[in-house]
This record gives C-alpha cells, sequence and structure tokens, in this order.
C-alpha cells in the first residue's frame, strides 16, 4: 500500500447527523478529548464507535488533538489504519447556547466498531495467543506503521491500549491524538528510520512506551520512536503484561537500561550529549537481561525484539525491515492467517462487567502532546512556545488534565497526574532524572541532531537556567547558536508576566502578543529597557518595530502551515 497522496483513495464521506445513529448506552472506552461509545446505523445496521469530541473549555474552541486526529484519519487509508467513516453533528437547542453565546454543536468521530483492544485481549485470561496468530497482529501493525512513516506520520502514542483487532483477525492503528505529520527523510529499507530536519515536542508517547531517546530528551526524533513502542508491544503479548512500567520517568530509565543495557558510545552514540543524560551517567552499569528474560520467544524473535528496542534509535529497525525478519518469514510456526484466527467475546462488553474488579492495569496517561487546545501546531521549539502550550498534559496554566483521563476500565485515573495539581508534571520538559529537583542548570553542551552525532564541541553558557537562544562564544571558533528548550512553565497560577521571562530575542513577538506590556525585560530591568527605548530614535524605533512585525508573521505563518 502506497502512502497517502492518491485523493480518490479516500474514503472519507463528509458529514452526517447524529440522528442517523442509534447510540447505545455502553462507553467503549474514555479518553482525555473524547468519549467512546457504540452506536447502530439507523440507515445500514451497522455498528460504529463513535468518539466524542469533548470540549474541555469552549473558549478555547476545537481541540487541536481532536483537529489532527481529524485531520489525518480523513487523509489516511489503510486496512490496517482505523478508518474514519465520517463526523457526525449533534445540533444543539436552540436555547441551549454556550458561554459564549453561541449554538453549540457537539462532533463525533465515527470509526467502524472493533470488537478489541490488544490490551483487553491480553488481560483477558480466557484469550490464549498462539505464536503464530501473535506473528499475524505483529505483521500487521508493522504494515500501517510502515505505511504511516511512508506517509511522513508519526503515530507518538503506540501502545497495546492503541491497538484495535476484529474478530475477522483484522488489527487497526487508533488514537491519532498524539500524531503529526513528521518533516524528515522516511525510512529506507536496510537504512534505518530516516532523519528528522527539526525539532519537536519530547512531550509524546505514553511512558510505559516511550523510548529511551524521549526519556532524554533528544528532540529531532524519527519514526523510530513508535518502533520502539512496537518492540514493547511484541514483547508484552508474551507476557501478557506491558513490560517496562515505570513508575517515574526515571524507574522507566532505569527498567529500560536493565532490560537493554546501560547506554554507552557504542550501543547509543551521542547519548552523553543528550540534555537528560546528565544525571543517568552516574548510574551503575547494567548488560540488560533481555536474553534471558525473553528467550521464550526464540532466537529470530528475541532478535527482532532486540533490533525493535535497540538504544541507537539511527539503528532502530524500521517498519519495512522488520517486515522481512525472519522471525516471519524462516522461523516455526509460519503467521497464522486473520481469517483462521479465533474469535472471542466482545471485550468492551467483557470489560464493562468487569468494571469496578480493577482487573486491568491502569496505564500512565498519554501525554497531550505539544498544543493542545491553542493552535494548529505545536510549539517547534523555535522561537518561543504560543501561549496555551501544555507541557507533558499540563496546561499553560500549570493546571493538571481533566479527571476521567485514564482508559475508562473503573479504575481510578492514574495518582501521579491527578493529585499533582499545581506542580512540574512527571516527564515535562525536565529530563527525568531533573524532575522535582528545580530548574534546569545550565547547558553545557550543545544538543545533539538526530543522525549527525557526536555534534559540535561542548560550549560552555554562561549564566544558569531558563530557555536561551542565542551566539554562544566557543573556545577559538565563531559563535554557535545554541537552541536550547528549557521552557519551563511556572505551574502557578501566576499571571503570564509574573513568570520567569527569558531573554532571548525570538521570543519577542511571543511576549507582545501574549503580554501586551512585555518590554523585553525581565520585571526589575524594565526601567533600564524603558529608558533605552526612549533613548532610539523614532526611525530606530520604527525599523525595529517592522523587523518584529515581520518575524512574528512569519511565525504565524510557520504555525499555520503544519
Ligand atoms: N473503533 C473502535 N471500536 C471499538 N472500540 C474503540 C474504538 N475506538 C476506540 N475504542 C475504545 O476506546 C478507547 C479510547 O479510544 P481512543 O484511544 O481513540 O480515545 P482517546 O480519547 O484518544 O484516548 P487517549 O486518552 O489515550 O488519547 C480505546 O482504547 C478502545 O478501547
Amino acid at each position: 500500500m502506497s502512502a497517502i497522496t492518491d485523493p480518490t483513495q479516500r474514503r472519507f464521506r463528509g458529514s452526517a447527523k447524529i440522528t442517523d445513529y442509534e447510540l447505545q448506552r455502553e462507553k467503549l472506552g474514555e479518553g482525555t478529548f473524547g468519549v467512546v461509545s457504540k452506536a447502530r446505523s439507523k440507515k445500514t445496521g451497522a455498528t460504529f464507535a463513535l468518539k466524542k469530541i469533548l470540549m474541555h473549555n469552549e473558549k478555547d474552541g476545537f481541540p487541536i488533538t481532536a483537529l489532527r486526529e481529524v485531520k489525518l484519519l480523513k487523509m489516511l487509508s489503510h486496512p490496517n489504519i482505523l478508518k474514519l467513516e465520517e463526523m457526525a453533528v449533534e445540533r444543539q437547542s436552540a436555547d441551549d447556547k454556550g458561554k459564549t453565546g453561541k449554538k453549540r454543536a457537539t462532533l463525533y468521530m465515527v470509526t467502524p466498531y472493533m470488537d478489541h483492544d490488544l490490551s483487553g485481549m491480553l488481560t483477558n485470561p480466557d484469550i490464549k495467543l498462539s505464536e503464530g496468530q501473535i506473528k499475524c497482529y505483529m505483521l500487521q501493525l508493522l504494515e500501517g506503521l510502515r505505511y504511516l512513516h511512508d506517509s511522513h506520520i508519526l503515530h507518538r502514542d503506540m501502545k497495546a491500549a492503541n491497538i484495535l483487532i476484529s474478530n475477522k483477525g483484522i488489527l487497526q492503528i487508533a488514537d491519532f491524538g498524539l500524531a503529526r505529520h513528521y518533516d524528515g527523510l522516511t525510512p529506507i529499507a536496510g537504512r534505518g528510520n530516516g532523519e528528522a530536519v527539526r525539532d519537536y515536542t519530547s512531550l509524546v508517547v505514553t511512558r510505559w512506551y516511550r523510548p529511551p531517546e524521549l526519556l532524554l530528551t533528544l528532540r529531532r526524533y524519527t519514526p523510530a520512536i513508535d518502533m520502539w513502542g512496537v518492540g514493547c508491544v511484541f514483547a508484552e503479548m508474551f507476557e501478557r503484561k506491558p513490560i517496562l512500567e515505570g513508575r517515574t520517568d526515571v524507574d522507566q530509565c532505569h527498567r529500560i537500561f536493565q532490560l537493554v543495557g546501560s547506554p554507552n558510545d557504542q550501543n547509543m552514540p551521542g547519548w552523553s550529549d543528550l540534555q537528560g543524560c546528565e544525571g543517568t551517567n552516574t548510574w551503575e552499569k547494567k548488560r540488560g537481561d533481555i536474553d534471558t528474560r525473553f528467550k521464550r520467544i526464540g532466537p529470530e524473535g528475541l532478535d527482532l525484539l532486540k533490533s525493535l528496542l535497540r538504544l541507537d534509535w539511527r539503528k532502530r529497525v524500521n517498519a519495512m525491515d522488520a517486515l522481512q525478519h525472519p522471525y516471519f518469514t524462516v522461523a516455526q510456526p509460519p503467521p497464522s492467517k486473520p481469517e483462521d484466527l479465533p474469535t472471542y467475546a466482545d471485550s468492551h462488553e467483557l470489560d464493562s462487567r468487569r468494571r469496578g474488579h480493577e482487573k486491568q492495569r491502569a496505564l500512565p496517561p498519554a501525554p497531550k502532546g505539544g498544543t493542545v487546545g491553542m493552535g494548529p501546531d505545536e510549539w517547534n521549539g523555535q522561537g518561543p512556545p504560543p501561549s496555551g502550550h501544555w507541557q507533558n498534559g499540563f496546561d499553560s496554566r500549570g493546571m493538571p488534565p481533566q479527571s476521567g483521563f485514564s482508559r475508562d476500565r473503573g479504575l481510578p485515573p492514574h495518582r501521579g497526574y491527578e493529585d499533582r495539581r499545581g506542580a512540574p508534571p512527571p516527564g515535562g520538559r525536565r529530563p527525568a532524572w531533573q524532575q522535582g529537583q528545580g530548574p534546569p542548570p545550565p547547558t553545557t553542551r550543545p544538543l545533539p541532531s538526530s543522525n549527525n552525532l557526536p555534534p559540535r564541541p561542548p560550549v560552555e553558557i554562561p549564566g544558569g537556567g531558563g530557555g536561551r537562544s542565542g551566539p554562544v562564544p566557543t573556545r577559538g571558533g565563531p559563535p554557535v547558536v545554541e537552541r536550547v528548550d528549557t521552557y519551563i512553565p511556572s505551574y502557578s497560577s501566576a499571571k503570564p508576566r509574573d513568570r520567569p521571562l527569558v531573554r532571548d530575542r525570538d521570543r519577542e513577538g511571543y511576549r507582545e502578543r501574549e503580554y501586551p506590556n512585555y518590554d523585553g525585560a525581565p520585571p526589575g530591568d524594565r526601567d533600564r529597557a524603558q529608558r533605552r527605548t526612549r533613548s532610539r530614535s523614532p526611525v530606530d524605533r520604527r525599523r525595529e518595530d517592522d523587523a518584529r512585525r515581520a518575524r512574528l508573521q512569519d511565525r504565524e505563518r510557520e504555525m499555520y502551515r503544519r
């Protein structure tokens, strides 16, 4: 199946009325931005899943994660990607106006109903997966990912709960709420997972499935981040539970290193240049116990698993190479055919029956990506974070996620997140080891790019903390422009103007927009800055204003482009 290019292949029908569907009371799941229910089409009698798009804050408008999900799913057409059939609109009555005074409409995403999600199947003791079945699911998962990556899309929330399976043996990748367009080179056979050309937020992927490079805060990442998740899911099918259940991001790193060995310059070149590694390099070195822990998978299976769980993201196997792995082509038994797989009682019905028994594990919540509810794009790390920029599930005001956050299996939401009202999120933009230890220290290393490591020699940045960007003197060389993403929100209810200010020329436009009175200086320096402004000639001031406006327009154009 080729990447998305041919518009005639797209199967999205458009929009329908919610009255075309008969909603059933049964709730299939509840995520951050949607409640998923089962429904029957009155026209065809077919069963669908309807994801109601929740508007947590009307003023923010249609949530950006939902927008992204709709936009991407509309374009995608592949047997292993959940198909968006149409959007269903529920119009509110004339007198039911929202706070904005406008008549509200509720939107639903209509997708085919799938009988199970993989996580539910694995926690159901009545379902035993044969090896042929595991291979069959793996092949479909890899086909779906190959298509996504070829199409320049990163899923960014690969986990068993987002893998849906029908009783016809068809597997589909779901939940594109964190997915985004990927600008870099896509994977090439035999040559890893491509090359990123820009930074993205590292606040993606549910912790247990988060790859080491994200935990160590690599921002110029590639489709390899999804392949790590595939490795976790593959092994999970054997252990029947998530294989790396880190309680915190630090613990997550520990568990990863325990499994695949501690990073070093051979197995993860450039790891020591990642900002997040700083606290981990003193940890006891581990050799990794993957060979013994997953011996039962057999030599070929183990080899595939190790190539998916490679610390070095540049060498991690890509989807198209994984599909050719001897595990599928040589090793016995061969993969089962989807039509030969057994059928099982509907997992969702079972789930609702089991609700309250807490039989299933509460996953740590999926992060919310970069810009939930603020606009069409996440912060690209170029310049300031736009207002409303989320930090690992916390909004720009430092508020934690809405409740009802974790998967609705009758389990309490993951405590770590729900209880931290006003506190920095676990796994925030700070690297794992720094969490709870105050602001980040001065950066003494350049940030690595994804593929050209090791990069420039270290540079010393005078001063400490806070994000910075600007020419940094290097010993004996030209100034190096250092872009360090250390923007940490205050997580308090402080007004924007009271937040730590960052001396960053690139941020002027942002400040101007978000804080109309911002004058480019920290509060203490404001008088000095005003004096400076007054002493400039009107012509200079006009020129600077024009330049600032042009920069702002450029940035906004860029934001809307993606
Ligand atoms: N088409 C479908 N058929 C059956 N069940 C579905 C379908 N779509 C979603 N579900 C169920 O609802 C759950 C939540 O769906 P989804 O992951 O799309 O919601 P979300 O709000 O994006 O969740 P998250 O908080 O993980 O981002 C899934 O894990 C699955 O159990």
